[in-house]
């Protein structure tokens, strides 16, 4: 039902946002995402010369993307193997939910067990000894895939550090230290991508080598900017647009050549002088029986805010689906943006929505993730102006090393931290964003939500 103009900001601004969110996030469900492609599968399936289907799922939203699966192809799975991020806790898959389109909840999904999977929970953002494992599984399973078998490839992001399986010469454990390093670094995920692709077996393509000659269909739910085959889950099986070249000059941009694993850096040299074959490029014979379908984004989900935000009477505008660049300056940015819209005030309000990912130079030794960071930036720059709300949070329900997504702010957040004896700055200063919203009671906490689609930010102003 749509709502009055004049009547939209009785309704908590919190709340507005929040429904503003959870639009986004069921717009880019995974499981109905992957169910509008399997009766395409089946007919590719039966209409060809194939004995095997054989279905990989690895990512954030790998058991709904698996379920979907099973729930339509079961009869012709051969074998399964799922890789997702554990909770640390819940080791039960979830399933779609039952509840009704209209429940307001942010949780796509209930638990509920995979059938024609085996189920590998492993860490995230850095690997483990689990992930290891499960690729090893992987990989002896489609290594005997020949032309008559479909590898049905499910990929979220997440599934860089989930699929994992160095080069020969490299460790786990200096895989594990290499990539912490560029995290904290604050490189994007094209620059750490750049580098997980040239010490890895599996990813830049080397996945669909492996499987060669069998044919090849990923459904890719994206979540990095622009959608970039070959950056998703460090592009399995996508052709590699970057070089050993390429990896140094990140390591060397970020100044880690000299503090990298020596190992990492002699593997990556000997690459850059042609001595170690390059990941599989465009044109390789190997992806001529590959098809990549990205199949929801970050773009996507911003659409659906659009359309729920205006269905509730504001005047809506997507920002940009491609934000990036250091939390707190973006934070800073989109303030100014809020504030100029707000000295416009109009005669309706407004909601202007973004999406992207930005990154955090972790200097401090605090909790917090690129959101809550980005909120409290936010916040310092609205101090005191009434009727602005951000929302900014990650749509896979995590925000860096952390149980909330996000935060939630306004012009009285930064007002009353001060009269708790809070000061921001230091906060900010020490990467702490998740203890300063614990104090002001503005964490946005929605729990794992079975997509990822980047980071969306929603900012209500008030006519
Ligand atoms: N204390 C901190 N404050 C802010 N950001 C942090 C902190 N610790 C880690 N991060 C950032 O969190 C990011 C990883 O978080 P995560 O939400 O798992 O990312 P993604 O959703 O892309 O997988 C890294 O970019 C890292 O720089
Ligand atoms: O797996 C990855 O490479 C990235 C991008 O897809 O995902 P995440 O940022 O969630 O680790
Ligand atoms: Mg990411």
């Amino acid at each position: 039902m749509k709502i009055e103009y004049n009547t939209i900001m009785e309704r908590d601004r919190n709340d507005l946002a929040t429904e503003i969110f959870y639009a986004a996030l069921k717009a880019v469900d995974p499981y109905n995402a992957v169910r509008l492609y399997t009766d395409k599968i089946r007919s590719i399936y039966q209409g060809g010369d194939f004995n095997r289907l054989i279905v990989i799922a690895f990512g954030k939203a790998a058991c709904p993307m698996a379920k979907a699966v099973e729930d339509e192809l079961g009869d012709l799975i051969d074998t399964g193997i799922a890789i997702t991020k554990s909770s640390g806790k819940e080791e039960t898959p979830l399933h779609p939910s039952t509840r009704g389109e209209d429940t307001n909840s942010p949780c796509l999904f209930t638990p509920s067990p995979l059938h024609h999977f085996t189920l590998f929970n492993a860490n995230h953002p850095v690997p483990d000894e689990k992930g290891l494992k499960a690729t090893d599984e992987v990989i002896k399973l489609i290594k005997g895939a020949d032309e008559k078998a479909i590898v049905l490839c499910l990929i979220s992001g997440g599934g860089s550090a989930l699929l994992v399986s160095p080069c020969e010469g490299i460790t786990l454990s200096e895989k594990q230290e290499i990539t912490e390093l560029l995290l904290k670094a604050g490189a994007d995920i094209y620059e750490l991508n750049t580098v997980r692709k040239h010490i890895s077996k599996v990813k830049g393509g080397r996945l669909a080598e492996i499987a060669y000659p069998a044919r090849i269909i990923s459904l890719i739910l994206s979540d990095v900017i622009g959608d970039r085959l070959d950056v998703i889950a460090s592009g399995p099986t996508a052709p590699d647009r970057t070089t050993f070249r390429d990896a140094l000059m990140v390591l060397d941009k970020y100044g880690l050549i000299d503090i990298a694993p020596e190992n990492v850096i002699k593997l990556l040299q000997k690459g850059a002088e042609g001595l170690i074959k390059e990941t599989p490029k465009d044109g390789d014979l190997i992806f001529k029986n590959v098809d990549n379908i990205i199949i929801a984004s970050n773009r996507k989900a911003l659409e659906a805010a659009k359309a729920r935000a205006e269905g509730l009477g504001f005047n809506a505008e997507i920002i940009s689906s491609e934000i990036t660049g250091e939390a707190r300056e973006v934070g800073k940015w989109l303030a100014d943006i809020a504030r100029a819209k707000c000295s416009n005030r109009s005669n309706r309000s407004t909601c202007l929505i973004s999406g992207g990912e930005t990154t955090v130079t972790v200097k401090g030794n605090g909790k917090g993730g690129r959101n809550m960071e980005l909120a409290i930036a936010f916040a310092m720059e609205i101090e005191g102006i009434k009727g602005i709300t951000l929302l900014s949070a990650g749509t896979d329900g995590t925000d860096g090393p952390t149980d909330a997504a996000g935060a939630i702010v306004d012009g009285e957040t930064i007002k009353k931290a001060r009269a708790m004896g809070l000061n921001p700055e230091e906060y900010l200063d020490n990467n702490d964003s998740y203890n300063f919203f614990k104090k002001t009671d503005e964490l946005y906490i929605t729990g794992p939500t079975g997509t990822n689609v980047m980071d969306i930010q929603i900012v209500i102003i008030e006519k």
